[in-house]
Parts: structure tokens; C-alpha cells; sequence
């Protein structure tokens, strides 16, 4: 799934109207009506989860948000549960993320759809083979007790906003539109909508001038802003969102929640806190990318119409990293076949250069973890001294003690693991590496003498902070894995400046540098020399514990001993990486309680 900024939508806009001659009305109806099948989705869930009441205490969250502790499961957006029309379909794992494509509301895009009935109690096929109604989606048993104020902005975004109020009135839900601006000023498609709503006799305020309680209502339509807000919301757009927060009701945020920025995530002050964000045509970086991808709660991305092939054509550079993308883009062989006359010989060597006295688990880490991602062999290089502390704690692992009688790294080093690594596959460096005198010098060595790929992590991309390293020479790929402290180091900014844009600060990194960088934390970013990215959504706040890097940089490690390139062992790493995280975090009681060897064992 390709993910785009608010240029690039505004360029396959143009294209979509003026070179493809789809009407740009077309393309609004579609948003419209993907909108309220939405609103109608939430609906559903809400009434079976709660047996019926829609207003009061309780609506709140319509049980999509999120839970506190982030236990996936524990909300529709992350697993699916509450599908009505049975083709949900999470993209990804089908555990984590939040992000789906089509949705429950049981269409396949925003056009009319025979088959949308599936699934939705009392519709679908007859016996005859009629379909009794093909708009099941956008039906709601209960309707009349629900009542949707939708607040529409004076540009397209609001034109969406307006569609779906007509959609919604049809199935039978009380709407009352509120207007942010004069209604005389809204223009062009957005002005069609406007007075088409009027003919039906949608009532209608306009903020600022009618009386209106916000929280008088079953939930909340938000069209205010999307792509082409600039900077904070200002004025009644900036009341009605803080009011609409304050509401306590559900949320539909058409596009973009009004306040986020669609590129990098960041929220302005007041931004929309939605239940569930409808995104139009192709997914928005900024609903990936947090505090962004909190505010947006489930992300239902929906087609209106433009052709998905637009965004190959424009040259879009980022992708959501899903088992498709990781099989038809990155060529991954998801299922990992084994020959069956392999042996360990087949699946490749790992040499690991990590591990100090008071780090020594790193190593180990690191090490167990290359050998459940399955590659033959693993070697461990380490200072001597922790020879004897190790041994036996990990029986599949070979140890190559190197000079450290007091359990410190020495430049001195390099030669011998020059040396180890030539007989094996890739090198990987940092975790529990420690810093020592001599370290830029000892790490230049390896950059440029290592005949394979190499994965640079922990103390050692410490050491590449303070070197000056774009002037090394290096013929093989490089995989950088830092966490946002050392990403900050590396680029010389702050963390909260890197966690500003994740996306474009990698994807910069990585062409500017010529490295494969892993931006790591909550939706890791891959970005590859050549100006590619890819954002993971599998991962568990679970996580966040000492040593789960050290896990990446294993299991990173072992799938480059395979064969796997820089780019498929850096994404699919990842990948699987989140998985496991997942996976460790629904066996403990507890997510809290998950240890970075857990990770491991959920391989
Ligand atoms: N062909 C198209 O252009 C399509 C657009 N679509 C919708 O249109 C949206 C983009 O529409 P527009 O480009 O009209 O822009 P928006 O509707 O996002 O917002 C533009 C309006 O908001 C005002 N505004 C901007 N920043 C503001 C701020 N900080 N505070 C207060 N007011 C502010 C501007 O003066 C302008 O009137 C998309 O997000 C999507 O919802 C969809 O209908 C699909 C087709
Ligand atoms: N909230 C989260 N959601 C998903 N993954 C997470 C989250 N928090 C941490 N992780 C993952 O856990 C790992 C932590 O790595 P790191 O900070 O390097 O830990 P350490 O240095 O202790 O090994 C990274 O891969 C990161 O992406
Ligand atoms: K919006």
C-alpha cells in the first residue's frame, strides 16, 4: 500500500481530473458515501457491543479507540473483531496497526457495489438469486436512534463531509450539518454539496451564529480540514475541534483528522481525537506517523476512484510494509522455504562483534536471536575475559575470544575480527559494545575491509556519530539500526526533532549517507539508499524493553546470512520482529511483562 503526503495527493488529484477526465464531483460522491458506510460500520459495532443505546456515556468511544495499555485485541482497529461484512481485511499481520484497507462495512470501494450485503443481517441473495439490496452498507437497523452532527469546512474536505450527510439522512439517521464558515463561501464541488444537501432539507447551522450543543448527538462527522489545511486550526475551526473533543462522542474524521499535519504526524494545537479516520484514495504518511497515527484511531483506508496505479506513475517512494509489498516489491519469500537437502552450511554464518562485561547479555541476545531467525552458524567475537561467564549460556553458539582481559573491546581487535570475518557471511556490530580508546579508527577498519553486508547498531552507531564517516569507503551494504537517541546523535538533532518526521528524516539519512537506515520505535521506518521507504506497522508497545534491539540486530543478522539482500533482511527483519513482539506480548499476563528474550522465543 503506497503512502503519500498532501503534495502528492494534490498532484494525482489534478492528474485523476484533468488527464484521466474523472469528474472531480465523481470523486467527492465516492468520498462521501465511503464516509458514511464508515459512520454506519461504527454504528453497528457500537449497538452490538452495547446492545443498542447510541447516546449517553458509553458512546464515547464507540469501542474502536484504542485502550490505554495497547493490548492488541482490545480494540476493532487493531484486529478486526466486530466485522459485520466478513471482508475486513487488516493490512499486515492481521494484529497490529490499526491500518485496514477496505473495511466491515462490507463494500469494496466507494461505488456502487452488488455485492456490499454480505454478511449484513437481512439482506443479501434470495433463492430466486436477486440481490434484495445491494446497499447494505449504508443501511442501518436502529438508525432512529441515532443522530450525526457532521462540521463541514469551507473546502473539499467539507464537500465530503456534506456527501455523506446525504448518505447518512438516507439510512435513516437524524444529521444536522455545522457549518465552521459562512455557507455562502464554500465553492465549487464543495458549493454543489452544500446546496444539494439544502434541497433535501438537511438542517443546518452555521457555528458562531446558531445555537449548538456538541454533545447533543450520537457522533461526530469531522470534514473540517484535510490535505489542504495549512499550520494550526484558527478560529471556529479551532473551537469546533476542541468542542468536539470535549463531546465525549465518536469521532469520524473524514481524510485526515482537522489539525494533523498529513506529512509528519505532528498534531497541532487543537487537533481532532478521532474514533476512526476515513482516508480517501491512498494512506496519508501523517496517520502512520505519531502523535499522528494516536489521534487518528483506526485507519480505514477507502478508494474513491482514482487509480491506484497513479501513485506508481508519480514516483511514490513510501510503502506501508505489508506481506504484499514485502512479496511482489522486496521479493521475500515469506514462507522461508528450506531445502530439503540443506544443512547448516546452506543457511550462512553470522559473526557478531558485541558484548562487554557489564553488556554481555546483548551478545547473547543478539547471537540466540540470529540463530532463531534461522541462519546455520553464528559466532560471537568478544573480550577474553568474558569467555568463561558465557559459556554454556547459549550451547549452539561458537565464541571467538579476541583480546580484552578486562572485558573492554581494544582497536587492537580489529585485525582478528578482520580475520573471523572472512570465512563468514555478514558482521554484525554494537550491541553491549561499549566505547574504547581507538573505537573510530578499530570501526573504519571494519567498514571498509568486511567482505559482506554488515549491521551497525547500539555503541557502534555511537561511534559513527562521531566520526566523520561519509569519507569511508565501503562496497558492501550497510544497515544502520538506531532508536531515536542514537538516530538524534547520528544526524546531530534533537530526539523530538527526529520523532518530528520520521519518514522524510530517514528517508534523507539514508540517500544523503548511502545506508540502509531502521528508524526504530512504534511504526519503524526502512529507508533504503535509493530513496525508498517502508513503514512497518507490526510491533507492541510491549516492546519497549531492554535488549529487544539487540533482538533486531540478530534477527537482521541471520536472515543476511541467508542470502536474504541489505534491503529484504533490513524490511523483512522488521517485520518479523513485531510479529514476535506481538506474539510474546498475548502469552505474558501482562503486556508489561515482556522481557526481550521473549522476543526470541516467539520467533
Ligand atoms: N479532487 C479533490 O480535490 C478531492 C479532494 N478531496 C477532499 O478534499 C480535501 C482537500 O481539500 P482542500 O484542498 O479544499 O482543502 P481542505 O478542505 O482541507 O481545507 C481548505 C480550506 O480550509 C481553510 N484552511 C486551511 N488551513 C486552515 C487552518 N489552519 N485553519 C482554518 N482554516 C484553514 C482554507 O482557507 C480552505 O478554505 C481532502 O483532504 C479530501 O478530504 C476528496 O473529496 C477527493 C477529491
Ligand atoms: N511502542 C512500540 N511499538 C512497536 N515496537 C516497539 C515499541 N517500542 C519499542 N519497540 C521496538 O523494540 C525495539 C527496541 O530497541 P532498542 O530501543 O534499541 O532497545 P535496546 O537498545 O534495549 O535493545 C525496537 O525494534 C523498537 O522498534
Ligand atoms: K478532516
Amino acid at each position: 500500500m503506497d503512502v503519500v503526503t498532501a503534495e502528492e495527493m494534490r498532484a494525482f488529484d489534478r492528474d485523476t481530473i484533468e488527464r484521466l477526465g474523472i469528474p472531480a464531483i465523481a470523486l467527492m460522491e465516492n468520498a462521501g458515501r465511503a464516509i458514511a458506510e464508515e459512520v454506519i460500520a461504527l454504528c453497528r459495532r457500537r449497538a452490538s457491543s452495547a446492545g443498542g443505546g447510541a447516546w449517553g456515556a458509553g458512546a464515547v468511544d464507540g469501542g474502536v479507540r484504542r485502550n490505554e495499555a495497547g493490548v492488541p485485541g482490545s480494540d476493532v482497529g487493531r484486529d478486526g473483531a466486530g466485522v459485520v461484512g466478513g471482508n475486513a481485511r487488516r493490512v499486515g499481520a492481521g494484529t497490529a496497526g490499526g491500518v485496514v484497507r477496505c473495511s466491515e462495512t462490507g463494500a469494496t470501494g466507494g461505488v456502487a457495489d452488488a455485492s456490499s450485503g454480505r454478511g449484513a443481517p437481512g439482506f443479501g441473495a434470495d433463492a430466486t438469486g436477486f440481490t434484495v439490496s445491494g446497499d447494505a452498507a449504508l443501511t442501518l437497523a436502529g438508525a432512529g436512534g441515532e443522530h450525526w452532527l457532521v462540521l463541514a469546512g469551507k473546502g473539499n474536505n467539507g464537500g465530503d463531509g456534506l456527501a455523506a450527510a446525504r448518505h447518512l439522512r438516507e439510512a435513516g439517521i437524524a444529521v444536522t450539518l455545522v457549518y465552521a464558515a459562512a455557507p455562502e463561501s464554500l465553492a465549487g464541488e464543495a458549493a454543489l454539496q452544500r446546496d444539494a444537501a439544502a434541497a433535501m432539507g438537511i438542517p443546518a447551522v452555521v457555528y458562531g451564529k446558531d445555537a449548538l450543543d456538541l454533545a447533543a448527538c450520537s457522533g461526530i462527522v469531522d470534514a473540517l480540514l484535510g490535505t489542504g489545511s495549512a499550520g494550526a486550526p484558527r478560529g471556529a475551526y479551532a473551537e469546533l475541534i476542541a468542542a468536539a473533543n470535549a463531546s465525549g462522542r465518536a469521532i469520524v474524521s473524514a481524510d485526515i483528522p482537522s489539525g494533523l499535519d498529513a506529512d509528519t504526524g505532528e498534531t497541532h494545537e487543537p487537533c481532532m481525537h478521532a474514533s476512526v479516520t476515513v482516508c480517501l484514495a491512498f494512506l496519508k504518511r501523517g496517520l502512520l506517523q505519531y502523535p499522528g497515527a494516536e489521534a487518528a484511531g483506526r485507519v480505514v483506508v477507502r478508494s474513491i476512484g482514482m487509480p491506484a496505479a497513479l501513485a506508481r506513475e508519480g514516483g511514490v517512494k513510501v510503502s506501508l510494509l505489508t506481506p504484499e509489498v514485502l512479496t511482489a516489491r522486496l521479493k521475500v519469500d515469506l514462507a522461508r522455504r528450506r531445502s530439503p537437502e540443506g544443512h547448516k552450511g546452506t543457511y550462512g554464518h553470522v559473526l557478531l562483534a558485541a558484548g562487554s562485561l557489564r553488556m554481555s547479555g546483548a551478545g547473547l541476545l543478539s547471537a540466540r536471536a540470529a540463530l532463531r531467525a534461522g541462519c546455520g552458524l553464528v559466532t560471537w567475537a568478544l573480550p577474553e575475559k568474558l569467555l568463561p561467564y558465557v559459556i554454556g549460556s547459549v550451547p549452539e553458539l561458537m565464541l571467538a575470544p579476541v583480546a580484552g582481559g578486562d572485558g573492554e573491546w581494544k582497536a587492537g581487535t580489529a585485525a582478528e575480527v578482520l580475520r573471523l570475518s572472512a570465512s563468514r557471511d555478514c558482521i554484525a556490530i554494537g550491541p553491549g559494545l561499549g566505547r574504547f580508546e581507538g573505537d573510530t579508527e578499530w570501526l573504519r577498519r571494519l567498514w571498509e575491509e568486511t567482505d559482506g553486508p554488515m549491521v551497525i547498531d547500539a555503541d557502534a552507531l555511537n561511534i559513527l556519530a562521531d566520526a566523520d564517516y561519509r569519507s569511508w569507503s565501503r562496497r558492501h551494504p550497510v544497515i544502520l539500526t538506531p532508536h531515536p537517541g542514537e538516530m538524534a546523535r547520528l544526524a546531530g538533532i534533537s530526539t523530538a526533532e527526529v520523532q518530528r518526521d520520521r519518514i522524510g528524516l530517514a528517508l534523507s539519512y539514508a540517500v544523503e549517507h548511502g545506508v540502509i537506515l531502521v528508524l526504530k520505535g512504534a511504526h519503524t521506518v526502512i529507508a533504503t539508499p535509493e530513496g525508498q521507504a517502508y513503514i512497518n506497522i507490526t510491533g507492541h508497545p510491549g516492546m519497549g524493553t531492554g535488549g529487544a534491539g539487540d533482538v533486531l540486530t540478530g534477527i537482521i543478522s541471520g536472515l543476511l546470512a541467508q542470502g536474504l539482500d541489505a534491503d529484504q533482511a533490513a524490511a523483512f527483519g522488521v517485520y518479523l520482529h513485531g510479529l514476535a513482539g506481538e506474539r510474546a506480548a498475548r502469552k505474558r499476563d501482562h503486556p508489561a511483562a515482556l522481557m526481550a528474550g521473549d522476543i526470541i522465543e516467539a520467533l
